[in-house]
């Protein structure tokens, strides 16, 4: 029996965008990133996203291994789907289960073609246009913000709750919605129709990223996401 692709996994349990994490190394202090994330999927992450802005590829490759062998270590791979933002050349160097690209950078199609048909390919989408032709192009699912202003993106376009309505309205793929969420605003997206949020800070600046993390799951277990 061949085993299921990222892919083929993702699509049969859409709920892993439940409560996604977005690394990010600002708020390491002594901690290492893999153990951040670690402790977020410990916590009840349900998807983990490597993000890290400055980093070269060579960096971001590197990155991926020691938070992947973390997990291992942790008893915790291939527990929730691992998916680095913006590289493709990265993704396809460590055998990353996926990428997650923006409107800027490579092409969900190209990033598609190169990865294969197994790997999970994220787009942002900030329109109901850009979100239609991500899903046209082969996108697994979308992440639509900024829903809230946030210190963590500071220029992300702001998108409304009534947009991110209309995409999920507009798509049969998935969506997870991004910026500014946190214990506060989590709620608001009651019956917006996204399958989950998408959270840097409120998991990565926490000092206990375990309980952090739990207490947004709990949140997300009891927000009833369906229009
Ligand atoms: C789940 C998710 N949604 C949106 C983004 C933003 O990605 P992008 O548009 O590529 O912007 P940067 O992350 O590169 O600043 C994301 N990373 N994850
Ligand atoms: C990485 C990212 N992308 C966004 C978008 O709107 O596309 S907002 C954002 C940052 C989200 O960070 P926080 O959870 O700390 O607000």
């Amino acid at each position: 029996m061949t085993a299921l692709t990222p892919r083929e996994r993702f699509r049969r349990a859409p709920e892993s965008l439940l409560l996604y994490a977005v690394s990010d190394d600002a708020w390491l202090g002594e901690r290492t990133l893999a153990s951040c994330c670690a402790q977020a999927v410990r916590g009840g992450a349900t998807f983990l996203q490597l993000r890290a802005k400055r980093a070269t590829t060579k960096e971001l490759i590197s990155a991926y291994a020691e938070i992947r062998d973390e997990l291992e270590r942790e008893g915790l791979a291939g527990k929730v789907p691992f998916v680095i933002d913006d590289d493709v050349e990265a993704a396809l160097a460590v055998g990353a289960d996926g990428v997650h690209v923006g409107q800027s950078d490579e092409s969900c199609a190209s990033a598609r073609a190169r990865l294969g048909e197994g790997a999970i390919v994220g787009v942002s989408a900030q329109t109901v246009e850009q979100a239609l032709a991500a899903q046209a192009a082969g996108a697994d699912y979308l992440g639509v913000g900024a829903l809230f202003k946030t210190a963590t993106k500071p220029e992300a376009a702001d998108v409304s709750l009534r947009t991110l309505r209309e995409i999920c309205a507009a798509v049969s793929i998935p969506v997870v919605g991004i910026g500014g969420l946190n214990a506060s605003t989590l709620a608001s997206l009651a019956h917006t129709g996204v399958h989950g949020a998408a959270v840097v800070s409120a998991i990565f600046a926490a000092g206990d990223i375990v309980s952090a993390t739990r207490d947004l799951r709990r949140i997300m277990d009891g927000v009833d996401l369906l229009v």
